[in-house]
C-alpha cells in the first residue's frame, strides 16, 4: 500500500494538471488543484477550493451551462468525457486545453468524486489548424489548375481532352437515367478564305466571339460545350427530350452568329460569318462507343455543309416525330 503522502507527493509533482471534485447531489466542490493546473488555469490555489457555484472562479472558466450539463451527464453513466476547448486564463489570454474527466465511485456504486486532468495542448491545435490552411491552399491551386488545363486558351470553352471526359460521363447518365444525347457539331464557314481575307488574328476574334455566342445559347447545367478543334466547335447534352427542340436551338445560334454581322467578303454563302451545324441525337449509334455519336453528328455537318452551308442538318440517324416544318433540314 503507498502512503497518502506519497501520492498526494506525486499528484503535486505532475506535470498534468489535476483537480479534484467531491461530486455531490448538492453540486460540485473542488478539494484538490495541484500546482500544474494553477499554472495552467491561472487561479491560486487557496481561492479555488470550495464549492464550485457562481462565486467561484472556476465557474467562469469552465465550460457553458449546456456543457456542463452533457459533462455531468456523460460521467453519471461511469463514462470517461474528454474535450479540447479554448479557454480564458483568469490572468489573461486564452489557450487550448484538452480535458479529461473521470467519475469515481464508491464501493456502493455512487458517484463520489470527478478527476480532471488537463492540459495545454495549443501549440498542437495551432499545428494543425496550420496544415488544415495549407491543405485548403493546396486544394484551391488544384483545382485551379484542373480548370487551367481542362480549358481551350483561346476562347476558354472547354478544350477536346476535357470534352472526352464530358462525353463519357454524361453516356454515364444517359444509361442510368435514360434521357437522350443531345450532340451538335459546328463548324465555321469558309474560315480558311476568311484567315486568308482578314488574317489569322481576325480569325481568332472570330472564334472567340463565336465561343461567346455558343456558350451564351447553351448555358444550362446539363450543357457542355467546348472548342474541339480548330475552327470546329461541339455542343453536348443531356437537358432536352426532343430532337426538334434541340434542333431550335441550335438554329437559334446558327442564326445568332450570322447576326454578328462579321463581313466576310470571300464567303460564297452570305456576306458575313456564317456557321453550319450537324446534329445527333438519341442513344449511343453503336453501344459501348461514345464516341459513336461525334461522329454521326459530324456527318450530319459534313451533310450541311453539302447542302450549302450556314444550315443546320439532323443526322439521317435520327427519328424525328413530329411534322418536320419549315427550317427543319432533316439529313439523309
Ligand atoms: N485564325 C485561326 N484560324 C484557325 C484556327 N484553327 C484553325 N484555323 C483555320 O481554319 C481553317 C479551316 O479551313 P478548312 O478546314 O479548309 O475549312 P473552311 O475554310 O472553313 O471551309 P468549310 O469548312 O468547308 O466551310 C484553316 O485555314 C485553319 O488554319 C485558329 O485557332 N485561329
Amino acid at each position: 500500500m503507498i502512503d497518502e503522502k506519497v501520492l498526494r507527493s506525486a499528484l503535486d509533482a505532475s506535470s498534468e494538471g489535476v483537480m479534484i471534485f467531491a461530486t455531490g447531489s448538492h453540486g460540485w466542490e473542488c478539494v484538490y488543484a495541484n500546482p500544474s493546473s494553477a499554472m495552467l488555469f491561472g487561479f491560486d490555489r487557496a481561492d479555488i477550493l470550495g464549492p464550485v457555484d457562481g462565486a467561484s472562479k472556476l465557474h467562469g472558466i469552465l465550460l457553458d451551462k449546456s456543457l456542463r450539463s452533457t459533462i455531468r451527464q456523460t460521467l453519471s453513466t461511469g463514462e470517461s468525457f474528454r474535450y479540447t476547448f479554448e479557454v480564458g486564463r483568469l490572468t489573461g489570454g486564452t489557450f487550448w486545453c484538452e480535458m479529461n474527466m473521470s467519475p469515481l465511485n464508491d464501493d456502493g456504486g455512487n458517484w463520489t468524486h470527478t478527476i480532471m486532468m488537463a492540459h495545454d495542448v495549443s501549440d498542437t491545435v495551432r499545428y494543425a489548424r496550420k496544415i488544415e490552411s495549407k491543405n485548403r491552399l493546396l486544394r484551391e491551386q488544384n483545382s485551379a489548375l484542373e480548370n487551367i488545363a481542362s480549358r481551350d486558351d483561346l476562347t476558354g470553352l472547354y478544350n477536346r481532352r476535357h470534352f472526352d471526359a464530358e462525353l463519357a460521363r454524361m453516356v454515364g447518365l444517359h444509361e442510368r437515367l435514360g434521357f437522350p444525347l443531345s450532340i451538335a457539331f459546328f463548324d465555321v464557314d469558309f474560315f480558311k478564305k476568311f484567315n486568308d481575307s482578314y488574317g489569322h488574328q481576325a480569325g481568332d476574334d472570330v472564334l472567340r466571339e463565336i465561343a461567346m455566342v455558343l456558350q451564351d445559347g447553351f448555358s444550362r447545367e446539363t450543357d457542355v460545350v467546348a472548342r474541339y478543334g480548330g475552327e470546329e466547335f461541339v455542343v453536348l447534352s443531356i437537358g432536352e427530350s426532343l430532337v426538334t427542340t434541340f434542333y431550335q436551338h441550335v438554329d437559334t445560334v446558327r442564326d445568332g452568329i450570322a447576326a454578328l454581322a462579321i463581313p466576310h467578303k470571300s464567303s460564297s454563302c452570305a456576306s458575313v460569318v456564317t456557321i453550319s451545324a450537324g446534329i445527333y441525337f438519341g442513344d449511343l449509334v453503336t453501344p459501348g462507343q461514345p464516341q459513336s455519336v461525334i461522329e454521326a453528328a459530324d456527318r450530319a455537318l459534313y451533310q450541311a455543309k453539302h447542302a450549302g452551308r450556314n444550315r443546320v442538318e439532323i443526322s439521317e440517324l435520327v427519328e424525328v416525330h413530329l411534322p418536320v416544318g419549315p427550317g427543319y433540314a432533316i439529313g439523309g
